[in-house]
């Protein structure tokens, strides 16, 4: 951490937050404190801040978190502008200009808009500014958004090639089991998957968070499993943590940085149904880099629209690829073991695509 040329770091709502849930912003200022020094020291500095929709929540006269999308939205809107307000301020005392970066999962899947991200947060690193980044809450869909900053911030660290990803939240690392719980004991190393085995992950904490370990542990494993080393620790631990001192729980890296924008649906997505396909279909999958048309889909399962992220899985119902098929479940059924040629004379030729374009599968 100490020597990492990029950083990513992400702080989560509970950080950002009072206990009632409004903007803390003087807790924000200390983070930005703590991440110019680094800045200004040479390090390149990318900030993925939570805290959006709880800080929309006193604006808009709730009291408690939204739980209706619509809403969380409207929440979203009118809290990232607080939000990136307190961040000018905070990182302005210190010269420092940021940048305000609203992703969806869209933008880290799509071979043109990764590319137009990878391009805007490179430019803005080279002229020094601090990329604040955030999902784009207000427009994310349900169905294929991150739903949560750390698997975004995992696939941020990939995208602008991180050293190291620093995941700050309000418990000063892993714990064994719920910290909660009495007798539960911080893990301070974690080299492989397997040292997870025993260890026991709950939900969120707080009023305003989401996603609790679980979705840490997961964003670490992605991270990781690019070569990006993880540490998860507390935002009161900023300092020590930057500066490469013992706090919270570090994850080994434990592969390498793979080139793929896909990383997102392989590790990241929640499939919203699964296509279960023939042994044909499997070997043009695996062996010829195809897309997946519909004469080798024997089954759907569950329910989808079209662009969702799916599951493709052989007869046996083991994983083949993730992707994002082009037709929603409802019309699919009429589609399943016919040739394109056939679809294309019984329905027309806007319907003889392929159920899942190559471009947007990966193999897992
Ligand atoms: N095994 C565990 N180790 C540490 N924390 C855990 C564990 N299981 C559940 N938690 C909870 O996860 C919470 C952090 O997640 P979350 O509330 O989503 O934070 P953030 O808003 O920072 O993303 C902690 O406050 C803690 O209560
Ligand atoms: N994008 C949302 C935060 C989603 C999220 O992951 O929250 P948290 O668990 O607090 O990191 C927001 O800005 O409110």
């Amino acid at each position: 951490m100490r020597e990492a040329r990029t950083v990513v770091v992400k702080v989560g709502s509970s950080s950002l937050t009072t206990p009632e849930g409004v903007l803390d912003v003087a807790r924000l200022t200390a983070l930005a404190d703590a991440l110019a020094a680094r800045r200004l020291a040479g390090s390149d500095v990318v900030l993925v801040s939570s805290g959006a929709i709880a800080a929309g929540i006193v604006p808009l006269g709730h009291t408690t978190r939204p739980n209706d999308l619509a809403t969380q939205q409207a929440a979203a809107s009118v809290g990232q502008g607080a939000l990136i307000a307190a961040y000018t301020a905070a990182f302005g005392a210190h010269g420092l200009t940021v940048g305000q970066l609203l992703l969806t999962a869209d933008d880290l899947i799509r071979r043109q808009n990764y590319g137009n991200a990878r391009r805007a947060v490179g430019r803005l690193l080279r002229l020094g500014v601090v990329p604040v980044v955030n999902e784009n809450d207000a427009v994310a869909t349900d169905e294929i958004g991150f739903g949560d900053n750390d698997r975004l911030a995992a696939l941020v660290a990939h995208l602008t090639r991180a050293d190291a990803l620093l995941l700050l939240t309000d418990v000063d690392g892993l714990y064994d089991g719920p910290p909660s719980e009495a007798g539960s004991v911080r893990i301070p190393l974690v080299r492989r998957q397997e040292d997870l085995a025993e260890v026991r992950l709950g939900g969120t904490g707080s009023k305003v968070g989401t996603g609790g370990m679980v979705t840490k542990v997961e964003a670490a494993r992605i991270a990781t499993g690019a070569g990006v080393t993880t540490l998860l620790t507390s935002a009161d631990q900023i300092v020590d943590a930057l500066t490469g001192r013992d706090a919270g729980t570090v994850f080994l890296p434990t592969g390498t940085r793979p080139a793929s924008r896909m990383l997102w649906l392989a590790h990241a997505s929640d499939p919203a149904g699964r296509l279960v396909v023939d042994d044909g279909a499997v070997r043009a999958l695996r062996g010829r880099g195809a897309s997946l048309l519909p004469a080798g889909i024997v089954r759907v399962e569950g329910s989808f629209d079209e662009g969702a992220p799916v599951e493709v899985v052989d007869r046996r119902g083991i994983g083949v690829a993730r992707g994002l098929v082009a037709y929603g479940s409802d019309e699919l059924p009429r589609l399943l073991g016919r040739s394109t040629t056939w679809i294309a004379d019984v329905f027309g030729g806007e319907y003889a695509r392929e159920i899942v374009h190559r471009d947007h599968l990966v193999l897992v």
